[in-house]
């Protein structure tokens, strides 16, 4: 069977499924290289280089600063309370949980936070907040997809790996059970279920720009995990 081209195409092939779910066939094969990428099984396993490491955190860093813009512009598009109270409440989890693990994290791998701010910025993190923040304020449906894509990877594989052994590193510790504990899984489905509800109520043209712009994301993770190796 060809893999369909379109969503519309991939939704007329598996009426049943969810819409989100077509999301992640249109971008295979980049979504299962993501998922899977050798930076999230050495993490799991603590053999990931500290160097390796210290490069993806510095320029995370700055992802994770342009994501929180995104996150305003979804709570300003929001429909209703119960989705604004979603991404305003990860905004704050961002801004003091998330924000207070990498500056542990540059401190223990000896990285002064100054040298951290003077780094340049690489391609890859400049292409994700190009994507992310035009998506975002081009329409609800896009950014949201934007958002969905990255969080539901990092779910995807810190879930495999938190079932494994714990690596004894603290920031290997942290940065998987950041990405697998509960509250984070109830987000992401949370996530997920008004994806699919702003799916079906989506025009023909803003589901292919949202499932363009969940693609596009994919690729962009597979590279970023790419660029800390070298
Ligand atoms: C590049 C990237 N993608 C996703 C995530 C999960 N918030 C992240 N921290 N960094």
């Amino acid at each position: 069977m060809s893999m369909p081209s379109s969503y519309a195409e991939a939704r007329a092939a598996e009426p049943g499924a969810r819409p989100t779910d077509i999301l992640v066939r249109l971008s295979q094969p980049h979504w299962d290289a993501a998922c899977g990428h050798r930076f999230t099984r050495e993490l799991g396993a603590d053999t990931l280089s500290a160097e390796v490491f210290g490069r993806y955190a510095v320029q995370d860093h700055l992802f994770v600063t342009d994501l929180a813009s995104v996150l305003g512009h979804l709570i300003a598009r929001a429909p209703g309370m119960t989705a604004k109270h979603r991404f305003a409440a990860f905004a704050a989890m961002l801004t003091s949980e998330e924000n207070d693990f990498f500056l542990r994290t540059f401190d223990q791998l000896g990285i002064e936070p100054q040298e951290a701010a003077r780094m340049p910025v690489h391609e890859v993190t400049r292409a994700f907040a190009g994507l992310m923040l035009s998506a975002a304020e081009r329409s609800y449906a896009q950014g949201l997809a934007c958002l969905l894509c990255a969080e539901w990877c990092y779910l995807t594989w810190g879930v495999r790996e938190a079932a494994e052994v714990r690596p004894r590193r603290a920031w290997a510790q942290e940065w998987i059970d950041l990405h697998a504990v509960p509250a984070f899984r109830s987000f992401v489905e949370g996530l997920r279920e008004e994806m699919d509800r702003t799916l079906d109520a989506a025009t023909p043209e803003e589901q292919e720009a949202a499932a363009r712009a969940f693609r596009r994301m994919t690729e962009l993770e597979v590279e970023f995990f790419d660029a800390a190796y070298s």
